[in-house]
């Protein structure tokens, strides 16, 4: 189980310490969100931002490309410094050509679904994944409600992965709490983002640990009634 702050919601007047503070709860990824005024109404960060932080953390950068025509940005984020690029199935005509084209570039390559698009847009790409990201809220602001119909899709995703490949992991991302830890693990997620409820908290090494936990306990009682043949 992963926990991935997301800086949406750090204070970018200090952003190199807000991303220290994360660090030092013991984290492994950063969850960065790049938005460009098109595929999403709102602009956020861009490469040279990116680069910046790499210089200052040994963080896994996890980079969600909320932009139109990834292809011309991949390159410059991966020499930034990102580890994982995920675009939007929604934001290209040409998906099977833009994972080739991370995996070239050495990242890790993720695919996000808004909460709208149905998972068969994936059907002839998931093999070459290392992520699937569920959006669970509409992609562009951080700090929104969670939206549960996207439950249902985090099982389907879970068990089709389970057959076809089992190593790509499932990520969530939107409206993620101690609450919503809870379901989202249930369903089958592994790498669970979260912005506001890290970065608005009063203590936001303590908000990630309390998430954390709440992820954790509901993947070992899943375990346990799988164990004791408990139907769930
Ligand atoms: O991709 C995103 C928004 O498009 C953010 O990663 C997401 O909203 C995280 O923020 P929060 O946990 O506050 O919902
Ligand atoms: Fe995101």
């Amino acid at each position: 189980m992963t926990i991935a702050p997301s800086i949406l919601s750090a204070n970018f007047a200090r952003l190199g310490e807000d991303v220290s503070l994360v660090e030092n709860a013991g984290i492994d990824m950063l969850h960065i969100d790049i938005m460009d005024g098109h595929f999403v109404p709102n602009i956020s960060i861009g490469p040279a931002v990116v680069g910046s932080l790499r210089k200052v953390s040994a963080l896994e950068f996890d980079v969600h490309l909320m932009i139109e025509h990834p292809e011309k940005y991949v390159e410059d984020f991966v020499k930034a410094g990102a580890d994982s690029i995920t675009i939007h199935a929604e934001a290209t005509r040409h998906l099977h050509r833009v994972i080739q084209l991370i995996k070239s570039l050495g990242a890790n390559v993720g695919v996000a679904l808004n909460p709208a698009t149905p998972l068969e847009m994936l059907t002839y790409v998931l093999q070459e994944l290392d992520v699937v990201l569920l959006m669970t809220v509409n992609p562009g602001f951080g700090g929104q409600k969670f939206i549960q119909e996207v439950l249902p899709k985090i099982v389907a995703l879970s068990g089709i992965l389970k057959e076809v490949n089992p190593l790509c992991r499932i990520e969530v991302d939107g409206g993620i709490n101690v609450e919503t830890a809870r379901l989202v693990s249930k369903a089958g997620a592994e790498i669970l983002v979260a912005g506001a409820a890290v970065f608005s908290s009063p203590d936001p090494q303590q908000a990630i640990y309390d998430i954390l936990e709440a992820a954790k306990e509901e993947q070992r009682d899943n375990k346990n009634k799988r164990f004791r043949g408990i139907k769930q």
